[in-house]
C-alpha cells in the first residue's frame, strides 16, 4: 500500500534533470579516474617515502602518473613536479622568477664586471585576461614592491595578446613571461608557441637575464592538443579538475633546477626533490595520472564530439535567438577552444546572471567561477577583449563536455528561449 502512494505521487512529480554546462569552470570524474583513486586509497595507503610494501605500492603509483602526466605534455618524468592545484603552480612560477632575479642580482653585485641587466626590481610581463591565480600574485609582488608587472592588453579586434606587444613590453630587468594558453571565458587561444619563438631569439642577444617563459594551460588541457616543448616554454601550468581528474595539479618545468630555475615555496621533508615538499597525496596523484592517460589515449575524439556539439549549440541558439544573439567567443582570425561559447542574449532584462537564475533545466555560469560573487558586474575578461558593457553583463558562458549530446543542447536551447519569454514578459 505504501509503495502504491509512493508510486502515485512520484506520478505527480514533476522530476527537472539539470543539465551541465560549465565544463570550464569544473570538471565530474571519469569512472576510470574514481576506480584509480579507490584503488589507491585501499591498497596504497603507505608513506611513498617508507622502505616497505606499502610505501613502495604508493611510490610506484606516483611514478606511474608523473610518467602519464609527462607524457599528455609532452614532456619527460622528471619534469613534472605535482601541486595542489593550478593556484599553486602559477604562484610557485611567479615567486621562482623574482627569486631568480635576486639570487642573479646578488651575484652581479658580486661580480662587478657582470651586467646581467639585474638592476632594480624584477620585471613581470603577462596579459589582462589571465586567470586570477596569475593576475593577482602579480599585482600582490607589484603592490609589495617586490616586482614591477606590465599587464598586456589583447586586441579589441582579435581578444588576443598581441606578439609585437609582449616584444615591446620587454626590458633589461624581464624576467619572466606569463600568458595563458587558452582563456577560460572566451576560448581564446593565445600565441604563446610564437611568443616563445620570439623570447628564444631574443634571449640569444640578450647579455642580460634570461627571459622565463610560462604559460598556465589549465583550460586547454584535455579539449586540444598541448606539447610543452613545441610551445616552448619553461613552465606549463596542468589543472586536473578541467580535464576530469580529481582537484590536483602539476607544473611541468622543463629542467627543474637545472636548465630552468624552480625555487621552492614550501620547506619539508624533501618529497618532490624537495621543490615542492609535503607527503604525497597518492589516491589524488593517482587520479591525475589516470586522466592523463585518458586525455592522450582519446583526445582527438574528444575535441571533435565538444566542437561538433559547441557548433550544434551556436547553430541552435542562432535559429531561435536571430538577431538577438551575440557571440562574444567570436574573434576574426582568432582559435577558439572546441567547447567553449560565450553568448549574450541582447535585451534590457536579459542580464546574464538574471537569465541563468531564472533558467529551470541550465546550468552554466556568467564567467569565471571564481568571479561569482563580482555581485553581478559585467566580466572585466569580456570588457577588456572589447565587448561592449551592455553586452557582457548579458553574458552567459556554455561550455560543453565529453559527454555532453545534442538533446542536452536541444533542452538548454529551449530553457533559455522559455526563460527569456518570461522576462520579457514581466518586465
Ligand atoms: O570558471 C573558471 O573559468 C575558472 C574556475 Se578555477
Amino acid at each position: 500500500e505504501l509503495l502504491e502512494t509512493v508510486a502515485k505521487e512520484l506520478n505527480n512529480v514533476n522530476v527537472i534533470i539539470k543539465i551541465y554546462m560549465d565544463y570550464n569552470a569544473t570538471t565530474p570524474l571519469e569512472p576510470e579516474v574514481i576506480q584509480a583513486i579507490t584503488e589507491a586509497l585501499r591498497d596504497a595507503w603507505g608513506n611513498p617515502s617508507s622502505n616497505y610494501i606499502a610505501g613502495a605500492k604508493a611510490k610506484a603509483i606516483i611514478s606511474r602518473s608523473r610518467e602519464n602526466v609527462a607524457r599528455m605534455v609532452g614532456g619527460k618524468a622528471e619534469d613534472i613536479i605535482f601541486t595542489s592545484g593550478g593556484t599553486e603552480a602559477n604562484n610557485l612560477v611567479l615567486q621562482t622568477a623574482v627569486e631568480y632575479f635576486r639570487r642573479n642580482q646578488r651575484a652581479a653585485e658580486r661580480d662587478e664586471g657582470n651586467h646581467n641587466g639585474c638592476t632594480g626590481l624584477p620585471h613581470i610581463i603577462t596579459s589582462n585576461v589571465e586567470h586570477d591565480s596569475v593576475k593577482l600574485p602579480a599585482e600582490h609582488l607589484q603592490r609589495d614592491g617586490k616586482a614591477e608587472v606590465t599587464f598586456v592588453p589583447v586586441s579589441k579586434v582579435t581578444a588576443c595578446v598581441e606578439v609585437e606587444d609582449i616584444i615591446a613590453a620587454v626590458r633589461p630587468n624581464t624576467c619572466l613571461i606569463s600568458v595563458m594558453l587558452a582563456n577560460n571565458e572566451t576560448g581564446v587561444i593565445m600565441p604563446v608557441q610564437e611568443i616563445c619563438q620570439r623570447i628564444k631569439s631574443l634571449n640569444k642577444q640578450r647579455e642580460q637575464l634570461r627571459i622565463l617563459l610560462h604559460t598556465d594551460a589549465a583550460q586547454a588541457l584535455g579539449k586540444i592538443r598541448v606539447d610543452a616543448c613545441e610551445l616552448g616554454v619553461d613552465y606549463l601550468t596542468i589543472v586536473g579538475h578541467k580535464f576530469y581528474a580529481p582537484r590536483i595539479g602539476a607544473l611541468y618545468v622543463n629542467g627543474p633546477g637545472a636548465r630552468t630555475p624552480l625555487c621552492p615555496m614550501l620547506f619539508g621533508g624533501g618529497q618532490e626533490r624537495n621543490f615542492r615538499p609535503g607527503t604525497e597525496n597518492t589516491p589524488m596523484i593517482a587520479g591525475l595520472g589516470k586522466a592523463a592517460e585518458l586525455v592522450t589515449s582519446n583526445l582527438p575524439d574528444y575535441e571533435s564530439h565538444m566542437r561538433s556539439t559547441k557548433l550544434y549549440l551556436e547553430k541552435r541558439l542562432k535559429a531561435v535567438f536571430k538577431d538577438k544573439i551575440h557571440f562574444n567567443s567570436h574573434y576574426p582570425s582568432s582559435d577558439i577552444l572546441p567547447n567553449t561559447c560565450n553568448v549574450s542574449i541582447l535585451g534590457p532584462t536579459l542580464q546574464g546572471w538574471r537569465v541563468l537564475s531564472s533558467c529551470t533545466r541550465l546550468l552554466a555560469s556568467v564567467g569565471a567561477a571564481c568571479h561569482s560573487d563580482s555581485e553581478n558586474r559585467p566580466s572585466h575578461i569580456l570588457l577588456s577583449c572589447g565587448v561592449p558593457t551592455e553586452v557582457a553583463g548579458n553574458a552567459l558562458r556554455l561550455s560543453v563536455g565529453r559527454g555532453t549530446t545534442k538533446e542536452d543542447v536541444d533542452a538548454v536551447v529551449e530553457d533559455l528561449r522559455k526563460t527569456v519569454q518570461l522576462l520579457e514578459e514581466i518586465n
